[in-house]
């Protein structure tokens, strides 16, 4: 292994069978999970499952009762500076200081990274350039909407230039140039090899964005179980026909299963070649197809039916 390998390796995220509880409720039971450098990776579940209460023990905000936590390679509970250096949190609602002009926020946010003064303020005006605030810069951070506080936490959170990203809900309050932005930018950071953990409830732009999922029901992730459930779906492929009726025979007489279902014909496909080779056969047997592709979001649909599980 070389040395390069070595940092890569070191600059995930692990945790294993984190707890932790808030007097009588247990926020977080069990949870484990692991982020890979160079990868996006979602965090899912519903309102009040846990996943701010994880992420605030990822980023070494919060001591876990219980559990095995590295970032970086570096334990929070006893390295929290070093765990501090290796992330960029970014949490779902900017506490800021009204006062502060954006660009003072980030230098202010440098200087706690121990960069000289005009370097932190140089990039914070780098940052602020690219999440499009650069006409804010000397304004005060009260006047600035929703979803301006959440570009100029995404630039806070990037202010170290850190291994590791942590971010809560970024999208929210976005509008829709800004979110395409965010997706593309985060893609980008994991190309430049960070390992980044998002949470969202906004999970048909998680399914353009992420390379994993990680789903977490009443303070618990689960496993294998929901992976095999986003794998399967992502198989579910649905057919849209000038003549359904016309699909459907083919498809009995082919001996090929399919649900017939309200929003259309979904059949199964293992793999891309196996897709091309199934809308191949279709046409070759005169079948009118004017679309043929996966039916709807992967994780939408697991999503929906662990919470129907669950019920
Ligand atoms: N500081 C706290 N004191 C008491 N209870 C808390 C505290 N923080 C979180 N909780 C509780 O822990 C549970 C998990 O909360 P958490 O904020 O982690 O959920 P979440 O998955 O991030 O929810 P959402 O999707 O709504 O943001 C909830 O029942 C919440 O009420």
């Amino acid at each position: 292994m070389t040395a390069t390998d070595t940092a890569v390796d070191t600059a995930a995220v692990s945790a294993r069978g984190v707890a932790r509880a808030f007097g009588s409720v247990q926020a977080v039971a069990d949870a484990t999970l692991e982020v890979r450098p160079g990868t996006v990776t979602a965090l899912i579940g519903p309102n009040g499952c846990g996943k701010t209460t994880l992420m605030l023990m990822l980023a070494g905000l919060l001591r876990p009762d219980a559990g095995e936590i590295r970032v970086a390679g570096a334990d929070p509970r006893h390295d929290s500076a070093a765990v501090r250096a290796a992330i960029g949190w970014m949490p779902d609602q900017l506490g800021s200081w009204d006062n502060l002009t954006c660009l003072q926020t980030l230098t202010l946010m440098g200087r706690g990274y121990r960069l000289h003064k005009h370097e932190a303020r140089e990039r914070g005006a780098g940052l602020l350039d690219m999440v499009h605030l650069s006409e804010f810069a000397d304004r005060p951070t009260r006047v600035l909407s929703r979803g301006q506080k959440q570009r100029l936490s995404l630039a806070r959170a990037l202010m170290n230039d850190p291994q590791v990203l942590l971010l809560d809900e970024p999208a929210n309050g976005l509008d829709p140039r800004s979110r395409v932005e965010l997706r593309t930018l985060v893609r980008e950071l994991a190309a430049d090899g960070k390992a980044v953990l998002v949470s969202s409830h906004v999970l048909a732009e998680l399914d353009e964005m992420v390379d994993d999922a990680i789903f977490m029901s009443k303070g618990r992730t689960l496993g294998d179980e929901a992976a095999e459930k986003v794998a399967d779906a992502k198989r579910r492929y649905r057919v849209a026909t000038l003549d359904d009726a016309a699909l459907k025979e083919v498809l009995v007489e082919g001996g090929v299963p399919f649900d017939d279902e309200p929003s259309g014909v979904v059949v199964r496909v293992g793999s891309e070649e196996e897709a091309f080779q199934a809308l191949a056969w279709l046409m070759s047997r005169g079948v009118r197809v004017h679309r043929f592709g996966p039916a709807g979001s992967a994780l939408e649909q697991t999503y929906m039916a662990m919470e129907e599980e669950r019920r």
